[in-house]
């Protein structure tokens, strides 16, 4: 039987640590690391990324958007960046918070967790404000290849609350996110199926008693969030947290020594 995601991600952080370093590459960043802003750029800095890091840090984040930028051959740079992120023996989470109609739900789900997929990530960053039900096929096919997925539920930005604080069924949307992604993982522990819930934050009214995935937890760094106030943040859920930061770890570099120096600081305060 194929491995979960939630029991592969439990052995990494027990071996690596649980800072999830998100690869970012910024135009600001390619420039600061004296890179051209072009594919060959992007590929240099994230590569460069994976290589720095790639034995020391349990989970990458690379964001979507920075890849897509520059058309096909962004995307061949990202196909190449989760191959290095899979030698380096660490796990990708695909940040490209996708959210659809079940039918063409079916379709991101086969081009992100199917292995044959050149774009195959062990996780991805869902959006469930289409309704969690639409993605059902994302689940679904998750649990046949033994990947994840991470939905939003209280997001970084300001904005989010107009959304996730919203009343339904009684309930704040986030909360529902909560108890929904829990029936997913039905009763597994570690769980697959995890939550994105912003460090930014100083108050979640969220009841994650029950919650058996993992809780990643970004806005870390240049958002202004700390990793010292997320054991306030998450009470008892704290041990299911992964802190990520991709600025803060991204400015260091591009001297491996240096990337590898400010993961290792964040990550020692996430232990
Ligand atoms: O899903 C995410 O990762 C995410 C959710 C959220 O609520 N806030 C948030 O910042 N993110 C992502 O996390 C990364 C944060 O980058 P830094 O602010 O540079 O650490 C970006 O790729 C964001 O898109």
């Amino acid at each position: 039987m194929t491995e979960t995601f939630g029991v592969r991600l439990a052995a990494a952080i027990e071996q690596r640590g649980r800072l999830c370093v998100g690869i970012d590459p910024h135009p600001q960043l390619l420039a600061a690391w004296g890179l051209t802003q072009d594919a060959a750029g992007l590929e240099s800095f994230a590569r460069g990324t994976v290589e720095a890091l790639g034995d020391t840090v349990a989970i990458f984040k690379p964001q979507s958007a920075f890849f897509e930028a520059f058309g096909s051959a962004g995307i061949a740079v990202l196909e190449r960046v989760l191959a290095d992120i899979r030698a380096a023996g660490s796990l990708s989470l695909l940040d490209a918070k996708r959210g659809d109609i079940g039918s063409t739900m079916a379709g991101y789900a086969r081009a992100y967790l199917d292995d044959s997929s050149p774009l195959a990530a062990d996780a991805l960053t869902v959006s469930p404000f289409l309704g969690f039900g639409s993605l059902g096929p994302a689940i679904e096919v998750a649990r046949d290849t033994g990947k994840g997925l991470y939905v939003l539920c209280r997001t970084s930005n300001p904005e989010g609350g107009q959304v996730q604080l919203a009343t339904s069924d009684g309930r704040s949307v986030a909360q529902l996110m909560v108890d929904e992604c829990q029936a997913a993982n039905d009763g597994a522990d570690p769980g697959s199926f995890g939550l994105v819930i912003g460090g930014t934050l100083t108050e979640l009214g969220l009841d994650l008693s029950g919650f058996t995935g993992s809780i990643l937890v970004p806005g870390i760094g240049a958002q202004g969030g700390t990793v010292d106030s997320l054991a306030a943040l998450l009470g008892p859920a704290y041990p299911r947290v992964l802190p990520a930061a991709s600025r803060e770890v991204l400015s260091a570099g591009p001297n491996p020594d240096a990337l590898r120096a400010a993961a290792v600081r964040l990550g020692a305060t996430a232990r």
